[in-house]
């Protein structure tokens, strides 16, 4: 059996790291920089990046060895893929693992934004008691717009369902009778935005959905629209929102994810009408034992020629 050399740059739950030291020399080096991992990559066989390491055109080139990126989660917008391919790399992901981490979280945020939770803890423990302050809404019967209807949309609005939410789904890639089958009523963005109470994210971050929400598509909502995005904060145009926070057209907002992380104490999350968590969508000890396992598994089989489920580049 050859000996393969595998890299973790952002760590790796225990159960992935005994898989792959059982077949390959591990090395886990979690939080390494930018400027180490160039020294270090041309050794290994295989790295495993969550979403810190940006596994650039700059490491293919000083990776002569490398045969796999495997990414212990979904989004790949960290990774080269062109880069990649240039190189005869092959790129891996988990994509099923933390699907259910992220609506959870999603549904949270949703909770937390409408009620007004967050505030409501911190004032008490401030020793405040501004209960006539803290008038909230009901998610009860109000329309969620999905943008995005795959894995983590549809087990959002599975959710949203239990509270008598109703659906509507702007995925321009998936068939009409396919969001009707996921339970969503298929729609245009346009209509999306025109009626939803509630907005929620979930599309990868790409040149389509880049700034998919911006000043224009915020003019069309609802006044008082909520946003909740667990998916890139590239995906909305955070001056935008911070705009439409300031003039009360968007009542409030739930964000896991921000266009630069960490983002500081920017005026969007310092915002009183925003709820932040620092990207922990698939921060789960479930949805991370998957994963790990997930990713392990799939990189021994792409070193070892194996078939592949999660090939994505
Ligand atoms: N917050 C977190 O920790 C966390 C964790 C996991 C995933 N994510 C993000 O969530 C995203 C979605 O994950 P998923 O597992 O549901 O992926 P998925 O591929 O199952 O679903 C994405 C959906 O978006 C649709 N889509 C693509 N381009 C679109 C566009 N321009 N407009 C509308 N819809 C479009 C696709 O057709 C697909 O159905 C990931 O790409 C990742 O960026 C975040
Ligand atoms: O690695 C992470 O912590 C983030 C994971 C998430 O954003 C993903 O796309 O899988």
């Amino acid at each position: 059996m050859p000996e393969w050399k595998i890299l973790l740059t952002d760590g790796l739950e225990q159960n992935g790291q005994d898989i792959l030291r059982a077949a390959a020399q591990v090395d886990n080096r979690a939080g390494i920089s930018a400027d180490d991992l160039l020294k270090v990559v041309a050794e290994y066989d295989a790295l495993i990046v969550r979403g810190r390491t940006k596994v650039t055109a700059a490491v293919f080139d000083a990776a002569p060895r490398l045969k796999v990126v495997g990414r212990a989660g979904v989004g790949v917008d960290n990774i080269d893929l062109n880069a990649a391919k240039a190189h005869n790399v092959i790129v891996v992901n988990s994509p099923t693992a933390t699907t259910i981490a992220v609506a959870e979280l999603t549904l949270g945020l949703m909770l937390s934004v409408v009620r007004e939770i967050p505030r409501a803890d911190a004032t008490m423990k401030a020793g405040q008691w501004i209960k006539k302050e803290l008038e909230g809404h009901e998610l009860w019967r109000k329309t969620l717009g999905v943008i995005g209807f795959g894995r983590i949309g549809t087990e959002v609005a599975r959710r949203a369902k239990a509270f008598d939410m109703d659906i509507l789904a702007y995925d321009p890639l998936l068939p009409a009778e396919a969001i009707r089958l996921r339970g969503g009523e298929p729609v245009s963005l346009d209509e999306l935005l025109h009626r939803a109470d509630i907005i929620t994210l979930h599309v990868p971050l790409d040149e389509n959905t880049r700034n998919l929400l911006n000043a224009e598509a915020f003019a069309k909502m609802k006044d008082g629209v909520y946003i909740i995005c667990a998916a890139r904060g590239g995906v909305i145009d955070e001056e935008a929102l911070l705009q439409a926070l300031n003039s009360g057209k968007v009542a409030g907002a739930g964000l896991d994810v921000f266009a630069t992380e960490p983002p500081g104490a920017t005026a969007l999350v310092t915002h009183p009408k925003v709820v932040c968590t620092p990207h922990i969508g698939a921060q789960t000890v479930e949805a991370q034992t998957r994963a790990a396992e997930d990713i392990a598994t799939e990189v021994l089989a792409a070193l070892e020629g194996k078939p592949l489920r999660w090939r994505v580049a």
